[in-house]
């Protein structure tokens, strides 16, 4: 698992080895030419004779950039600082310098030759390796965009090297982040709007914000929060983090990523002794005689996921297609461990609407854990609770957002998903799984989850039904140890996220997918995932 540590936290933990006078700085730095060096190893062919552009704001982070810079130096590595403000680290300028570097600033006052910004960006630009150490996680929460010289080289060049990143060209330079790319909003993964002057508002999502997207991003102690949630993970590239010794056992994960290991663990393995029942009986209220294909969908993957048994309910001729598709589903009412409600459900289907709200009252009433998808969310009570897992894209977020008194949008939902999600969560009290490229799951306690398994392939027409059936399995498949511990909802919904996209991996790698081949890739999946 891959946890992020607020910068408060980050800070603390850094706190009583900085008075012990532990060289911390010196530790980033050293990783961090490292990591420089294997770049241009990989990139280059070689060390010595490459160039180097440094990017430094006035605080430690530039103060990293600035001793990584020296060290670089002293490697043959011909390095160049530019300032972004007025003064710049002391005993990291003064080790640059003494490596022999130059050194000019793009701020009025600044050190070394004035320099106008198109100019500095043209030294960036044509070198092997940028470093963007104008910022780290001294910007104030809420006003992490870069102000002051240093915004406008960063979304200039950043625009140029989106370019040509997009053309494919390969003649840019890798970008490596110190410690986050400057100006991302670092414990809630927000992504400053271009021009903004406060870092109060967020670039749509898609569109360049004044942040200079890295192709590696070298992280220091622990990963922050915008490393792992969208949009600013969508600037970090690589991430790789530094161990710098900080005892963080007392602090709580702001965000965590589930890996491959975690998922195994996760996952409900019958024992010997098993019989359908023990294993979770999964109740599916899904598809209308409008979209029927949502319902196959949905228990296809139900069934593949490996669930003792699925109970299907729906009009006689989506019933007739279910099971003509998956023999093994049985058609009507019983009990259940677990439900999925909404996937191809028409709101005014009134007898669909009739059975979810059936299902959401003994949901609520015997804590029986559900997934609640698409038209079903809009047939929800105000309040829910933490075994509902409520599975939106960002559209479906801000209509459940606004039919609640919530001012949102669905772009407005993509600038800031982190913050939409927890208020759904606020405000419905269930688990919500924001799907996304990156999905996020915000449940119990604000415990966040941000999984980013799915190759882009899976943004197709029925995944997310794939995804419902396949996190009912898993909710009824766990359904004994639910009840005590509420807080394994969300670590589940995390789960199937990661395992729905690795799916759509092992169904065509590197290819298109369609939905149903993702649920028929799930035993597959599955047992990789216990084998490894
Ligand atoms: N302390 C250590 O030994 C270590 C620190 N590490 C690195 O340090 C940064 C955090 O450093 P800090 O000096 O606290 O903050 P920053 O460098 O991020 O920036 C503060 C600096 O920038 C100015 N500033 C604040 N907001 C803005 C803004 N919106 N636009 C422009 N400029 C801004 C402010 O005036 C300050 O002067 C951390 O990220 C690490 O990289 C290492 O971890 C090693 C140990
Ligand atoms: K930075």
């Amino acid at each position: 698992m891959i946890v992020a540590y607020t910068a408060a936290d980050v800070r603390t933990a850094e706190e009583p080895l900085l008075a012990a006078g532990v060289p911390l700085m010196d530790r980033a730095a050293f990783a961090l030419a490292g990591v420089v060096v294997r770049e241009l190893r990989a990139r280059r062919g070689r060390v010595a004779g490459s160039r180097v552009v440094v990017l430094a704001g006035a605080g430690n982070n530039g103060g990293d950039a600035l001793h990584a810079g020296a060290l670089l130096a002293r490697r043959g590595v011909a390095v160049l600082a530019v300032a972004t403000a007025e003064r710049l680290h002391e005993t990291g300028l003064a080790a640059l310098r003494s490596a022999g570097c130059s050194v000019v600033s793009v701020a009025d006052g600044g050190p070394g030759a004035r320099v106008w910004p198109g100019d500095a960006i043209a030294e960036a630009f044509t070198a092997d390796v940028v470093l963007d150490g104008v910022l780290g996680i001294g910007a104030r929460a809420g006003h992490s965009a870069v102000r002051g010289p240093g915004a406008e080289v960063l979304a200039l060049l950043g625009e140029l090297v989106a370019d040509e990143r997009a053309g494919g060209r390969g003649d840019g330079p890798c970008v490596v982040a110190v410690d986050v790319p400057s100006g991302v909003g670092v414990d809630d993964g927000d992504v400053p709007r271009p021009g903004g002057s406060n870092g109060s508002g967020s670039a749509p999502a898609g569109e360049p914000g004044a942040v200079l997207a890295a192709d590696v991003t070298v992280t220091f102690g622990a990963p922050k929060p915008a490393l792992l949630v969208p949009p600013a993970c969508a600037s970090a590239g690589r991430v790789e983090a530094v161990d710098l010794g900080l005892d963080l056992s007392g602090a709580r994960p702001a965000v965590a990523r589930l890996e491959p290991r975690d998922a195994a663990a996760l996952w409900p393995v019958p024992p010997r002794a098993a019989h359908k029942y023990t294993r979770g009986v999964v109740g599916v209220v899904a598809g209308t005689p409008a979209y029927p294909g949502a319902a196959v969908l949905t228990v296809s993957a139900a069934v593949h996921a490996g669930v003792g048994m699925v109970r299907y309910l729906g009009s006689p001729g989506v019933t007739a297609a279910v099971v003509s598709h998956r023999p093994e589903v049985v058609a009507g009412d019983g009990r259940v461990q677990a439900w999925v409600l909404g996937p191809g459900v028409d709101p005014t289907d009134s007898a669909q609407a009739e059975r979810v709200h059936g299902a959401l009252a003994g949901v609520l009433a015997q804590e029986l854990p559900a997934v609640v998808d698409a038209g079903a969310l809009t047939l929800l009570p105000e309040r829910l609770a933490p075994w509902v897992v409520l599975t939106p894209h960002a559209g479906e977020l801000a209509t459940l957002l606004s039919a609640r008194g919530e001012d949102v949008d669905r772009a407005q939902v993509e600038a800031e998903p982190l913050r939409w999600a927890r208020r759904a969560r606020e405000l419905t009290r269930a688990t919500v799984l924001l799907k996304g490229a990156t999905t996020l799951v915000v449940g119990p306690d604000d415990a966040v989850y941000a999984q980013a398994d799915a190759p882009a392939w899976l943004a197709t027409a029925g995944a997310g039904d794939v995804l419902a059936g396949l996190l009912g399995a898993l909710l009824a498949g766990r359904a004994q140890d639910l009840a005590g511990e509420p807080s394994l909802v969300a670590a589940l919904a995390a789960c199937a996220s990661l395992v729905h996209g690795r799916a759509a991996h092992v169904a065509n790698p590197g290819g298109p997918v369609a939905a149903l081949a993702v649920a028929e890739a799930l035993p597959r999946t599955v047992a990789q995932l216990l084998a490894s």
